[in-house]
């Protein structure tokens, strides 16, 4: 089965690229043939520098495709929001390209795990948002979140957002690789559970520790399990 799920983040910084690059690791080691994408990569004029942290995570060389530009179809040099990445460069984004790219992914690969800019509001236009684009194709939503003070506000109105926008959240990633008092740590998760439960989400909610932790031995990659299931 072809599919598409679409790693998202309450904010920029949050932890997608590394969760994304994590979860293909982990699929490529079911023997899932999977590849990701980068919708939009900003503040960069090369090879998109997620697609490069990826491609380390899993473990494996850049493709022909990443030297191409599609597993990241717009390149903007200007690190800000893609709408106006886009201008800056006297560019302007087509939604169809992204979903081009996806679907020649797809043509080669069994799951794309597609990892967005920023978070759900973002724009990609200045008449489309990100979650606009996430609707019409109903990808499933991976959301990353944390123990950071403010996240509560930031994942409640994520999850509050696709509720409304009828998309599935398959999991919460919980990246505890942001330091927080632990009364925090535990109090977010609790109050992010309960309300993904409220809101119909059955998916699990994921802890991610610091990457140093995973590749010095000191605990297993993270499996992810519960996430794929319908795979
Ligand atoms: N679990 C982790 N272990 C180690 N470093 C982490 C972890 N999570 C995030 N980081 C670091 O935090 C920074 C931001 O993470 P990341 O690039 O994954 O954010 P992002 O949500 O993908 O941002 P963007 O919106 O720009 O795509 C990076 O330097 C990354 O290496
Ligand atoms: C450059 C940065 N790291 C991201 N790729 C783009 C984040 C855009 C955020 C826009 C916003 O929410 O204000
Ligand atoms: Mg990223």
């Amino acid at each position: 089965m072809k599919k598409v799920y679409c790693i998202t983040g309450i904010d920029t910084d949050i932890g997608k690229t590394v969760a994304v690059g994590l979860m293909a690791r982990a699929l490529q080691e079911r023997g899932i043939k999977v590849i990701t994408q980068k919708a939009v990569q900003t503040g960069c004029t090369d090879i998109s520098e997620d697609i490069v942290v990826h491609r380390r995570l899993m473990g494996i060389d850049l493709l022909d495709m990443d030297r191409e530009d599609l597993t990241c179809p717009y390149l903007f040099s200007v690190p800000c929001s893609p709408h106006l990445a886009a201008t800056l460069d006297g560019r302007t984004i087509d939604i169809g390209r992204i979903r081009r790219a996806t679907d020649l992914l797809l043509e080669q690969f069994d799951v794309v795990l597609f990892e967005g800019a920023g978070g759900l509001s973002v724009p990609l236009t200045e008449d489309i948002l990100f979650i606009d684009y996430l609707q019409k194709e109903q990808y499933p939503l991976i959301l990353v979140s944390g123990p950071k003070l403010g996240s509560i506000n930031h994942t409640l109105n994520s999850l509050e957002l696709a509720r409304r926008r009828n998309l599935q959240v398959a999991a919460l990633i919980y990246n505890r690789f942001i330091d927080e008092d632990e009364r925090i740590a535990v109090d977010s998760k609790e109050i992010f559970k309960k309300f993904m439960i409220k809101n119909g989400f059955t998916g699990p909610v994921i802890d991610l520790f610091p990457l140093s932790e995973y590749w010095n031995g000191s605990i297993p990659f993270p499996d992810f399990q519960g996430v794929f299931n319908e795979l």
